[in-house]
């Protein structure tokens, strides 16, 4: 039983890689609630207002993904709890959440994060870290499309996505629940380039043959 799980910034690749690695590794992919969920687009209207409620939404449900995935075979998260954290703490500090939000998230994000314990695996074997710089990962959003991430939406998003990526940096270096690994989503196009991807499920492999998890 392997569960990687992949993190990075929006457009970083995260989905994508999942799909591919999960097809490779014959795993099952868990995505995080984007399409249907409701608070992403109030958030990016007026995220002072649905900051909270946001973060909260993304617990619940990524709480739900993790408790299916960590019990199951073989699987890969598309975003780790983890990061959850990041976003509200970078949010918090550009003033969308007060003091008192801030410290009743944690309190939750935490008491929930003890009931991980009690499971059969209590953190990934694996993650899967895509780095990506401003250039790229804007390229990437607006690949994808979603309206309400487009700068051309909310000019202001471009200071938002440039704050993420200072966030990330630390967070990175100081990951320890797991081993980790990181990919270079500058170098490795792995939607278009056949030779791309295989040498990023090489790299991704190698790791789990080194821990012991293939
Ligand atoms: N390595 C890559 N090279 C080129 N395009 C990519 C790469 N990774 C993802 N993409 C494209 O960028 C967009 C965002 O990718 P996605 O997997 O949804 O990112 P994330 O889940 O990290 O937000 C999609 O249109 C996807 O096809
Ligand atoms: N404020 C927060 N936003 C979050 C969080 N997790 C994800 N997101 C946003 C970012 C993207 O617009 C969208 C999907 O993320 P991808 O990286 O998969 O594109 O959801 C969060 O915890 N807080």
């Amino acid at each position: 039983m392997t569960v990687i799980a992949l993190s990075g910034p929006i457009g970083a690749g995260k989905s994508t890689l999942t799909k591919i690695l999960a097809a490779d590794l014959g795993s099952q992919a868990f995505y995080e609630s984007v399409e249907d969920n409701p608070v992403l687009p109030l958030f990016y209207a007026d995220p002072a207002k649905y900051a909270f409620l946001l973060q909260i939404y993304f617990l619940n449900t990524r709480f739900r993904n993790i408790k299916d995935a960590l019990v199951a075979d073989n699987n890969v998260l598309d975003r780790s709890i983890y990061e959850d954290e990041l976003f509200f703490q970078m949010n918090a500090d550009m003033g969308r959440a007060n003091q008192t939000e801030v410290d009743i998230y944690r309190d939750l994000l935490h008491n929930m994060m003890e009931e991980l314990k009690t499971l059969p695996k209590k953190a990934p074997d694996l993650l899967v870290h895509i780095d990506v710089s401003y250039d790229t990962m804007l390229k990437r959003i607006t690949k994808r499309g979603r309206s309400f991430e487009q700068l051309s939406y909310d000019p202001t998003l471009e200071t938002y996505y440039k704050t993420l990526l200072e966030y990330y940096g630390p967070w990175y270096e100081n990951y320890n629940y797991s081993p980790k690994i990181r990919i270079d989503g500058d170098k490795y196009d792995f939607v278009e380039s056949k030779e791309d991807q295989t040498a990023v499920i090489t790299q991704i492999e190698d790791k789990l043959h080194e821990l012991g998890q293939l």
